[in-house]
């Protein structure tokens, strides 16, 4: 396959749009996956899934196509599925689509909002949940949307997500004027099964811009898939020998590692390799987001990493703080950096080639499950699709370690020479199905009787795939009844209809199950200690929960004896009851801890969690604390209500009560705000009344700071709406599987 000429594009947009694109956005050639998926017929508004390599021009086939609609007064959707990938493609799409005139949103937080301002822009971009949630919510301008682009289509088939993304495209699909389709993957086994269900034309294009080689380590010398194999110079250990052999020529290392520790120790080890390095000036740059990032983070893990950076290494997964994450892919994507040693979940979110990719153990540790299981080659294709980069690198080398003869053998017939796995629908387990059918009921008015849900069903994946209508039938039934009998729904002969609280728990983006579990904790007490709410809150279907680690039980164990009353919920005697029950109630202290102000690093230390895993675990518990809120809310439980809605805030911002009010301007977070409030600045009529100067002399807030403040409270005073872009935040629920 070859590259082509832009002329192709003179069919579709005006001359001066094709110069724009060869003389300001530096596009003078169509890569192959281009032409293919121009071809098959993407800028003729055809619906297409479009297979091919990482960095294969994936993301100008979808621009292109983007502003064909967008001439022809369109609007387009753009979704991915994490949080990161959004910003990333947002950033990207605000300059292409900037240079022509047009207009970029992104919308990927609040779950609760139809985001009506979206409405005057021409790409929104979002998430999948966010992406769902809309739908839900019936925004108004979902409409107008002419152009659907799916990024990472395969996510269909993952285990914890893939269901919702089903969903949508179901949704999507029974639509009276649907959008055109264009879902975007890395290779997947079934593409044509998926394409026919979305009645989409299946394009595959195997073409890389840098070529990738894929090897196994084996004793000293890496057996390539060719036949062909290279010895390398013995420094003691593969990784050593592999590190070497990279940085010798200049090239960089990315190495997947199975678990947080076994990262943590693999880059100790490569440590002394990068070291030698690093050049002076590469160290002096680094210095800088050293002691910047110190300034943000004092707690062991992220100075653990600190240390590693000066040495030209670091870790990376998930229990990283969103600062120190991007500080080392920048670090690593400007070359200062020399290895980066990853948890598998870096695959599936950040793009960081690198020259040499290094897959440790093809096994991983799966922490709820508590073993090791293998990883399926569609995960160690996208592993192995990182290596090259373009404009850099000749060449890209994917290489698995062996340890033994056979596991070589093993290696390079299961994951090398092997096929990706097919996607498989994941929309039948229960949860599952409880939370969509709901949604779906009460959330579209086509789908409000027994035949039209069952309708609706027959064009899912699962059915399309699995063809046992009859096994579906029976589940949505069963599912059915349970939601009539808990309030969500009622049976009119062949009619379902939500009630108003079925209709509020799916626009709030819960499991029925944590609306059930909510309300049954406020018939049981009027009132309740705000332990028994976060106990309650982290035992919830939707909540994330932290480990019991060995060791922790006595202390556990000991906090129970103490609290026992003030947590008002029993200890289970079933022993695996009680291995949740512990998972909970050590949950609850953290976020107990985070509301309390106890500093960051404390409890990173007494939990043995990272920053990241602290953002994630309080960001979904303030959404559950704000659904059941509203929840009480609907159901006259009005003290549980207002409890909520202020346990919500604080799990939001990791504060008393108190410094609510403080909290609620920008710039100002948990440690400021307690520094203004201990000056004596304990309102915002205080700030309000305060001098500038004086408030640039507490500590954290500095001049600037202080001006943002005067500046926020005057804007306040003259009632100014701020309706643009909301910020970004951090993951949202469902964005959790990621954390590794
Ligand atoms: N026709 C082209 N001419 C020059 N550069 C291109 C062209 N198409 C894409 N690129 C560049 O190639 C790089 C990789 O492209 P892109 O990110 O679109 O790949 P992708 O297939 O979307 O990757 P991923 O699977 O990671 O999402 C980008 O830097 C992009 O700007």
């Amino acid at each position: 396959m070859n590259a082509a000429g832009l002329d192709v594009l003179l069919k579709y947009f005006p001359r001066s749009f094709v110069e724009t694109l060869s003389k300001k956005l530096g596009i003078n050639q169509l890569y192959p996956t281009q032409v293919e998926a121009i071809k098959s017929g993407v800028l003729d508004g055809r619906d297409i899934v479009l297979s091919a390599p990482t960095a294969s021009g994936k993301t100008l086939v979808a621009e292109l196509a983007m502003l064909k609609t967008l001439i022809a007064g369109g609007k387009a959707l753009y979704m991915a599925p994490l949080r990161a990938l959004a910003s990333e493609k947002f950033e990207e799409f605000s300059s292409f689509f900037g240079v022509f005139g047009y207009r970029t949103a992104i919308s990927t937080g609040d779950f609760d909002s139809d985001d009506p301002w979206l409405e005057k822009y021409d790409v929104i971009v979002t998430t999948n949940e966010k992406a769902d949630s809309l739908l839900r919510h019936k925004a108004r301008w979902f409409d107008k949307i002419t152009l659907l682009v799916v990024d990472e289509i395969h996510l269909i088939g993952s285990d914890k997500r893939g269901a919702t993304l089903e969903v949508f495209l179901t949704r999507t699909k029974l639509m009276p004027r649907r959008p055109q389709l264009l879902g975007l993957s890395a290779t997947i086994g079934n593409l044509e099964e998926l394409a026919e269900w979305l009645q989409a034309k299946p394009v595959r294009v195997d073409w890389r811009p840098v070529p990738l080689k894929e090897g196994v380590y084996y004793n000293g010398e890496i057996f390539y898939s060719d036949g062909s194999s290279t010895t390398l110079d013995d420094h003691g250990t593969p990784l050593y020998d592999l590190a070497y052999d990279t940085l010798e020529n200049e090239g960089q290392i990315l190495v997947f590692s199975p678990t947080r520790r076994s990262a943590v120790s693999d880059a100790k080890k490569l440590s002394a390799i990068t070291v030698k390095f690093l050049k002076p000036q590469e160290f002096r740059v680094i210095r800088e987001h050293v002691s910047r990032l110190k300034s943000v983070y004092t707690d062991k893990v992220t100075l653990e990493l600190l240390e590693l950076l000066s040495k030209g290494v670091a870790f990376h997964h998930a229990g990283l703080g969103l600062e120190a994450r991007s500080a080392v892919e920048k670090l690593f994507r400007e070359h200062l950096i020399k290895a980066v040693i990853a948890t598998p979940t870096l695959a599936a979110g950040v793009n960081l080639p690198a020259r040499r990719v290094v897959i440790t153990d093809y096994r991983r540790f799966n922490v709820e499950l508590g073993y090791y299981e293998k990883i399926p080659v569609m995960e160690y294709k996208q592993m192995a699709g990182r290596a090259g980069r373009p404009r850099y690198d000749k060449e890209g080398e994917a290489v698995l370690i062996a340890r033994s003869l056979q596991e070589l053998e093993f290696l390079l017939n299961e994951y090398i020479n092997a096929r990706p796995e097919k996607l498989q629908s994941q929309l039948a387990s229960e949860p599952v199905l409880r939370s969509h059918i709901l949604s779906i009921i009460a959330t579209s008015e086509n789908v409000r009787s027994y035949s039209t849900l069952g309708r609706f069903l027959t064009s899912t994946f699962y059915l399309h795939q699995n063809k046992d209508y009859f096994f579906v039938i029976e589940r949505a039934r069963s599912i059915l009844e349970k939601l009539v009998s808990s309030g969500f729904l009622e049976v009119e002969g062949e009619k379902l209809l939500p009630t108003q609280l079925g209709v509020r728990v799916a626009e709030l983006y819960i499991d029925p199950e944590t609306a059930t579990q909510g309300l049954n904790f406020f018939k049981s007490r009027e009132k309740a200690s705000t332990l028994a709410y976060l106990y309650m809150i982290s035992a919830t279907p939707d909540a994330q929960t932290v480990h019991v680690r060995r060791g922790d039980e006595e202390w556990l164990e000991e906090k129970l004896k103490v609290m026992k009353e003030e947590l008002g919920f029993e200890p289970p005697e079933d022993d695996i009851e009680y291995e949740f029950f512990l998972q909970v109630f050590k949950t609850a202290l953290l976020l107990e801890d985070w509301i309390n102000e106890v500093p960051e690093d404390v409890i990173v230390e007494r939990y043995d969690v990272g920053p990241g895993d602290i953002y994630s675990l309080t960001l979904t518990a303030q959404w559950i604390a704000f659904a059941l809120s509203e929840i009480a809310k609907l159901s006259g439980y009005d003290v549980h209500a207002v409890n909520l809605g202020v346990l919500s805030k604080r799990i939001e911002h990791g504060v008393k009560e108190e410094l609510l009010e403080l909290v609620s301007l920008k710039g100002i977070g948990r440690v400021r705000a307690r520094n203004l409030f201990n000056f004596g600045y304990k309102s915002l009529i205080d700030l309000a009344v305060a001098k500038e100067e004086e408030l640039s002399r507490v500590p954290g807030i500095g001049k600037m700071l202080a001006k943002s403040i005067k500046k926020q409270l005057s804007s306040r005073e003259e009632g100014e709406v701020d309706e643009e872009q909301p910020e970004l935040g951090e993951p949202g629920p469902l964005d959790f599987y990621l954390s590794s």
